[in-house]
């Protein structure tokens, strides 16, 4: 099967993440799209990033009733930070029958050539790129490996959401109903 890997945080999922995913999931050859759930960014310091479980049990709400999305805690038991490369090796070692490709906003390319191997990362897999808003300029606009797909553009953030209920605001439809009732059960970000 041909599967997208969608990577991050996911302090909360949002529905940025979910449309970005269902649309990678129904409008490529892509059959499926898995969520991995990052312990630790490499490049993020985050003293509200909430435990791992939590977060992968927010991503298994948010996408319950959909059949082409799946979310994946491999990264749980290796080495922090996340690094991508590490996690593909593994992945294709437990996976030898899928064919992985790599999902990311275009605002993602700016910094690629600062991820850990990256040239490897490209060796062995695709980019499903969608556009995001105000990207910098970056290298990769005509890298046979790096595939530009189109996708509605949400200016969405966790961040943002996080600040919302900092402040005992409403995060209503910008999160699914099942992570919106988590939320307030659990009482995160507070
Ligand atoms: N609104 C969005 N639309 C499309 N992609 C998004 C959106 N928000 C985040 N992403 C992308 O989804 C991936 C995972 O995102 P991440 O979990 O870091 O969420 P985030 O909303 O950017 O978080 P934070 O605000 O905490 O930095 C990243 O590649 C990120 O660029
Ligand atoms: O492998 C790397 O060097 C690397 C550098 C930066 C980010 N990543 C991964 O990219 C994913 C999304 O990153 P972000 O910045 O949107 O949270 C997340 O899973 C990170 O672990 C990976």
């Amino acid at each position: 099967m041909k599967i997208g890997l969608f990577f991050g945080s996911f302090n909360p999922i949002h529905v940025g993440h979910l449309i970005i995913a269902n649309s990678m999931a129904n409008h490529t050859d892509l059959e499926q799209v898995w969520f991995v759930v990052s312990p630790q960014n490499p490049f993020k310091k985050n003293n509200s990033l909430l435990h791992e479980f939590d977060r992968f049990t927010m991503v298994e709400r948010a996408i319950a009733e959909n059949f082409k999305l799946k979310a994946t805690d491999i990264e749980f038991n290796l080495p922090k930070p996340s690094y991508t490369i590490d996690t593909l090796v593994v992945l294709a070692e437990k996976y030898p029958q899928h064919e992985f490709v790599l999902i990311m906003g275009e605002d993602n390319l700016v910094q690629f050539e600062n991820w850990k191997n990256y040239q490897q990362i490209l060796d062995y897999y695709a980019l499903y790129v969608y556009p995001r808003p105000n990207t910098a300029p970056h290298n990769f606009k005509n890298h046979p490996k790096v595939k530009f797909v189109e996708a509605p553009l949400l200016d969405i953030s966790a961040t943002f959401i996080r600040k919302l209920l900092q402040e005992n605001k409403s995060i209503k439809y910008l999160v699914t109903e099942p992570v919106e009732d988590y939320i307030k059960i659990k009482n995160f970000y507070r």
